[in-house]
């Protein structure tokens, strides 16, 4: 095959060509010369375009790329809202990742209108269903069990997102060094606005939830059922069913309106002998034709994992997402929160907006940088590096709100930075402002560059700051063991988020076996030290007994020194506490409040948990202040 790749503009999609040309110069989009493609070769097709494999630079490096064959105004829309979508998620391990875009050689485009390919981490063993055909008879029960907690746990992410996927198949879920990897969730929203919905139903009938089958029997041609969390672990359960069997549900029966009938009926796969009875209830439970005696996601992820840990032969590598389980909130790294910048609220808003709008609000590159000689910018640099900097949830907000406070632009410290890099204290703090785009562009690989060189002076923050990037695979390849070793260093310089990010390496196995004594060790140490992730964590070691003896009192003291510290993690933990009533006395004023404070902050889970009380408000007479 060669590498001219057909991909087609029409007419009328010029604004939003040139909205993806403006994004790429401005480095929202990491483009990828296509000239360092080889080797690319068709590996699918599906309903918008083509996959392909392509060889980065002649190295061992795969991606794949996807074109699509008609690239007009309402596919670009559906490639940015499946980036928007992306971009959600991207940090989890078992989601597939998006990377960039490339453009075909002018010479190739010398048609005039431009061609676009997605640049797609590549999944090197093709989807689950090919997966389990080849490997099935090889694959032992943890690992299955392996496989069935990573997709679930990527399934929870996107939920926990307000992301339902809608079109979970075996064909839809990608393998890769035998880990899984969710694809396509973009692609789900629009399936139902599709012409050949019907046809496509049938496709992948086993898999859907017979509560839509109904509502298309009762009314051919209104879609009147709405796909929810809920119909996601409907097919989760058929999917667990697959990973314990090997083979597609009625693989030897056509896939045709008698089966869906028969499903509607409550015809499920018969449990294949030697599965073990725990697994076969959650994905039982899954398939219930009730949605409501369904279990929430969450809840099948907990469930894997107990299953899992109670083999000691089996390790799990639970995503970075989820470091902290069992209660509905996670921990956040700055680094992480930062991820959500602007161009995802570009993108975000890219269905509601036209194109000047959006190019309006992308930060330009003509900024003041006026520095003032009478002002004493190190003091104000300092005090950012030691009060704020990975200190604080929404570490970018808290040094604006600071510079504010201090009459002081974002651009002047930028630019006094630029000029000031003999310390690589404030090399790391230049690499934090490319991160985030404070007082520039958001500028991921430059700020890696700069953690980079700031480590290696032996700089302990900037170790942590690097260690974050390749755990969260941001600006880099994810690579655990890059990741403890930083982590490793930064702890050993005493640095107090090293610290408690290094306990967190021993709790999850990241870069090295579990420890969960030295992982409280750490987290007790962090939390001495003032960390206040490590004095959350602690908490959570002293609530679950992880590597401690269980003290719900040690864990709500603890939870409620981090909420008065701002941590939006502690907050919605200690609202759970209030709530539930957990070793504690049920105090639902309380619960609000804590909740209250953490969605303040943008805490998710918390948000969500409000908009519950809302609701519950609403039809009870529940006291709410
Ligand atoms: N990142 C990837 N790595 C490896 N193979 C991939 C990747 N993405 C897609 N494929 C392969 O290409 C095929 C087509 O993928 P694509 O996402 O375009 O369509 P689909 O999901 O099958 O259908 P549709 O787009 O209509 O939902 C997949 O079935 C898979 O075999």
């Amino acid at each position: 095959m060669s590498n001219n790749i057909e991909l087609n503009t029409t007419e009328n999609s010029n604004e939003w060509i040139n909205w993806i040309d403006e994004a790429i110069t401005k480095h929202y989009f990491k483009h990828y010369e296509y000239k360092h493609f080889n080797d690319i070769q068709e590996i699918g097709s599906g309903g918008f375009g083509k996959v392909y494999r392509a060889n980065w630079k002649n190295s061992d490096k795969f991606f794949a790329l996807k074109s699509f064959f008609n690239l007009n105004n309402a596919t670009v829309k559906e490639i940015v809202n499946e980036l928007r979508l992306q971009r959600e998620v991207d940090f989890h391990e078992n989601v597939i990742r998006f990377c960039g875009i490339t453009t075909p050689d002018q010479e190739i485009q010398n048609d005039n209108p431009k061609k676009y390919l997605l640049v797609m981490e590549y999944a090197d063993s093709g989807t689950l269903r090919d997966y389990l055909k080849e490997n099935f008879d090889n694959l032992t029960w943890n690992e299955k069990l392996k496989l069935a907690f990573q997709l679930t746990h990527a399934v929870s992410c996107l939920h926990d997102e307000g992301i339902v996927h809608r079109d979970l198949h075996s064909n839809n879920v990608l393998v890769h060094q035998n880990t899984i990897k969710l694809a396509d969730f973009g692609l789900s929203r629009r399936i139902e606005e599709m012409t050949n919905y019907q046809e496509r139903l049938f496709g992948v009938i086993p898999y859907v939830d017979p509560k839509v089958l109904v509502n298309q029997r009762n009314d051919d041609n209104q879609q009147s059922y709405s796909l929810d969390e809920k119909s996601d672990v409907y097919s989760i359960g058929i999917l667990l069913w697959e990973i314990s069997s090997g083979h597609p549900p009625f693989h030897d029966k056509p896939y045709d309106q008698s089966l869906a009938i028969e499903i509607l009926q409550g015809l499920r796969e018969n449990p294949i002998p030697d599965t073990p009875e725990n697994y076969m209830n959650i994905y039982t439970d899954c398939w219930n034709s009730e949605p409501d005696n369904r279990p929430p996601i969450k809840q099948v992820v907990s469930e894997l994992k107990a299953i899992i840990a109670k083999d000691p032969n089996t390790t799990v590598r639970p995503s970075k997402h989820l470091l902290n389980t069992n209660t509905a909130e996670v921990p956040k790294s700055n680094m992480y929160n930062s991820f959500h910048g602007e161009l995802s609220q570009i993108i975000q808003e890219f269905g509601t907006m036209n194109t000047k709008e959006m190019l309006s609000l992308m930060p330009s590159n003509d900024q003041t940088n006026k520095i003032d000689e009478n002002k004493n910018y190190s003091v104000i640099v300092d005090k950012i590096i030691e009060d704020i900097l990975n200190m604080r949830s929404n570490e970018k907000q808290e040094i604006l709100s600071y510079l504010e406070e201090q009459n002081t632009t974002p651009q002047e410290i930028f630019s006094w930075l630029l000029n000031n890099q003999q310390n690589s204290n404030y090399i790391d703090l230049l690499g934090n402002f490319y991160y985030s785009g404070i007082g520039t562009n958001v500028n991921k690989q430059k700020a890696i560059e700069l953690f980079q060189k700031a480590a290696n002076l032996g700089n302990n923050i900037a170790q942590y700051d690097l260690g974050n990037c390749y755990l969260y695979g941001i600006g880099v390849n994810i690579d655990y063991n890059k990741a403890f070793e930083l982590f490793k260093k930064s702890a050993e310089g005493e640095y107090p988020e090293g610290i408690a990010q290094l306990g967190n390496c021993y709790d999850n196995e990241i870069g090295t076996s579990i420890d969960r004594e030295k992982a409280f060790e750490l987290y007790r140490k962090a939390a001495n030290l003032g960390s206040i992730p490590g004095i959350g964590n602690l908490a959570y070691c002293y609530q679950y007994g992880i590597g401690t003896d269980i003290s719900e009192h040690k864990a709500f003291e603890l939870y409620q020194k981090a909420a008065n510290l701002g941590y939006d993690i502690a907050q919605c933990r200690l609202a759970y506490m209030f709530e539930i009533g957990d070793g504690i006395d049920k105090d639902m004023d309380k619960a609000y409040h804590w909740y209250k404070k953490s969605a303040e902050q943008g805490n998710r889970d918390a948000q969500n948990k409000l908009k519950r009380f809302k609701i519950r408000k609403k039809h009870s007479s529940c006291k709410i202040n």
